[in-house]
């Protein structure tokens, strides 16, 4: 079989000799996408050998009924006959929703990336690969302006991502598109299944899609996807700069002062001399990253927070007392700025 662009794109931005003596899960949905990724993947494979072996893994949300059982017997089915390891795995997403306050939508992505990670553990999968292509990309960025987003949030999805100390997220088709995925799956004469949720008008990320997207790209052709990609790499390099110097920061920051948790109180410690008179970006990008790396969720943060911390490092006053989200304490004593938490 003659390898076709897709194949080729894929194999160089992945080259397989990265790859091929380690263990790879292909986050499998049915879709047009990881269909294609699955079946690249494999050519790949055959033709560099190697040690690894390729894994199928698809997520069951049973949130449409047969539907959802129709997807996963046919994947199981097109592993079968591609002699690829398959697992399903069983999701319940309204358990989740529950106990995480989300909407559906967010409660089946954190079920399906928490089922995918712990099977991909089990299977001794070193990377575990999405098929996000570059529409998903696109369509991401815009979600998230249109939200309200950060640099980091323009910068879109990541090529890769580490999920534990042993195990990463890879996303190899992020500069496909999804034009040259129908086309490679028609020379091969592969089918796929067709998610009827993708066409619901009720969730504003299929509208976005199915309505804005086209609307814009009919007045400005493909230009709007290139621009918002431009846009989007430039937000990567200044964000992966910003990091770099916030690290450096925080290094000078936290020498000597680990975290220390007792008695059912974590403690975080940072010496605010370390972070005077730097540029307030900076300041809150080293927080960030603190903050993060103590295990600490960053979704309630906002930006007005953020600045609000990072005012307390650039006017400290003993008796200021900052309520954080996620029931964080922030005080400044004696030159450091304690945050304090309750840990479970
Ligand atoms: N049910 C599923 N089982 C296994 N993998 C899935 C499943 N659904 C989606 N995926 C994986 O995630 C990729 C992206 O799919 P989709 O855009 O629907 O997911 P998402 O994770 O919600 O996306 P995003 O991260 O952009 O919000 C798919 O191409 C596939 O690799």
């Amino acid at each position: 079989m003659n390898p076709t662009a897709l194949v080729q794109k894929i194999g160089s931005s992945w080259p397989p000799a990265t790859w091929k003596d380690v263990n790879i899960g292909i986050a499998l949905s049915g879709g047009a996408d990881s269909v294609a990724l699955l079946r690249s993947l494999e050519e790949i494979k055959q033709s560099n050998g190697g040690s690894g072996e390729l894994f199928a893994l698809h997520v069951n949300h049973h949130l449409r009924g047969e539907a959802s059982d129709g997807e996963q017997h046919w994947c199981e089915e097109l592993c079968r006959k591609l002699e690829i390891p398959f697992e399903a795995l069983q999701g319940d997403v309204a358990r989740r929703a529950r106990k995480e306050g989300d909407g559906i939508e967010a409660a089946a992505r954190h079920e399906r990336y928490a089922l995918l990670t712990q099977a991909a553990e089990r299977c001794g999968i070193r990377y575990l690969a999405f098929a996000h292509t570059q529409n998903d990309q696109v369509e991401t960025i815009l979600f998230r302006l249109l939200r309200g987003t950060g640099i980091r949030g323009i910068a879109g999805m990541s090529r890769v991502r580490g999920l534990t100390p042993t195990l990463s997220l890879i996303r190899p088709m992020l500069s496909c598109t999804r034009n040259e995925i129908l086309a490679y799956l028609s020379e091969r004469e592969q089918s796929f299944c067709n998610d009827q949720s993708n066409t619901d008008s009720q969730f504003v990320r299929n509208r976005l899609r199915n309505e804005l997207l086209p609307l814009l790209r009919s007045n400005y052709d493909e230009k709007v996807d290139r621009a918002i990609l431009r846009l989007s790499e430039q937000a990567l390099e200044i964000q992966s700069f910003l990091e770099a110097e916030a690290r450096k920061l925080l290094s000078h920051s936290l020498r000597g002062s680990p975290a220390d948790a007792q008695n059912g109180t974590t403690r975080l410690k940072l010496n605010i001399a370390a972070l005077a008179n730097r540029p307030e970006i900076l300041i809150r990008e080293a927080l960030r990253i603190a903050w993060r790396e103590s295990g600490l969720a960053e979704q309630e943060m906002n930006f007005d927070w953020w600045c609000k911390l990072a005012d307390l490092v650039l006017s400290p006053a003993s008796n200021r007392v900052l309520n954080l989200p996620g029931n964080v304490r922030a005080q400044v004593i004696e030159n450091r700025l304690h945050l304090e938490w309750q840990h479970s």
